[in-house]
């Protein structure tokens, strides 16, 4: 959008709320929203893809080596952990493309810490993989 006048790029327009009905109207448009979320970030980061990818072999893993259904709540608990980190550091990098497109050294940090809190949360999956899958394989590798 350019300022006709000057021809430079005018100021977007505010944000203006879309109106709901109803109650209902709002809380089910926020599905919608979220759902709109979930999808950017699949779409747009490999990473994400890369997170669900091992996340759905690790859940087929766990049914092929019959895990408890405890073992499986870690599992869920740690594969949403990665997701949330992954979203997250989505919106950091969304939001420091938003507020400092050019170089700077807080939106270095910024986007640092984000990514740095994504690989925490990766290899605390790691770990996690190792203490569930770990024993039920070494019995199948070497006592069957
Ligand atoms: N505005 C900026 N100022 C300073 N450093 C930046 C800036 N934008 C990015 N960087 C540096 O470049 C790195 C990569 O940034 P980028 O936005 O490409 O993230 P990415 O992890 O590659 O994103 P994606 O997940 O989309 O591939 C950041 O971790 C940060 O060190």
């Amino acid at each position: 959008m350019r300022d006709v006048m000057n021809n430079q790029p005018s100021a977007p327009p505010p944000y203006q709320p879309v109106p709901h009905k109803s109650k209902w109207g709002k809380f089910i448009a926020g599905f919608g929203f979220a759902f709109s979320g979930i999808r950017h970030t699949i779409t747009t980061q490999r990473n994400m893809r890369v997170h669900i990818l091992i996340g759905l072999c690790a859940v087929l893993m766990g049914l092929i080596l019959r895990i408890s259904a405890l073992e499986f709540a870690v599992l869920f608990v740690t594969m949403i952990c990665v997701f949330t980190a992954e979203m997250f550091n989505t919106v950091f990098e969304i939001c420091v493309d938003l507020v400092s497109p050019q170089y700077h050294p807080l939106a270095k940090i910024a986007k640092d810490v984000a990514a740095g809190a994504v690989l925490v949360s990766a290899i605390l999956a790691v770990m996690v993989g190792l203490c569930l899958f770990g024993p039920p394989l070494w019995h199948l590798i070497f006592h069957s």
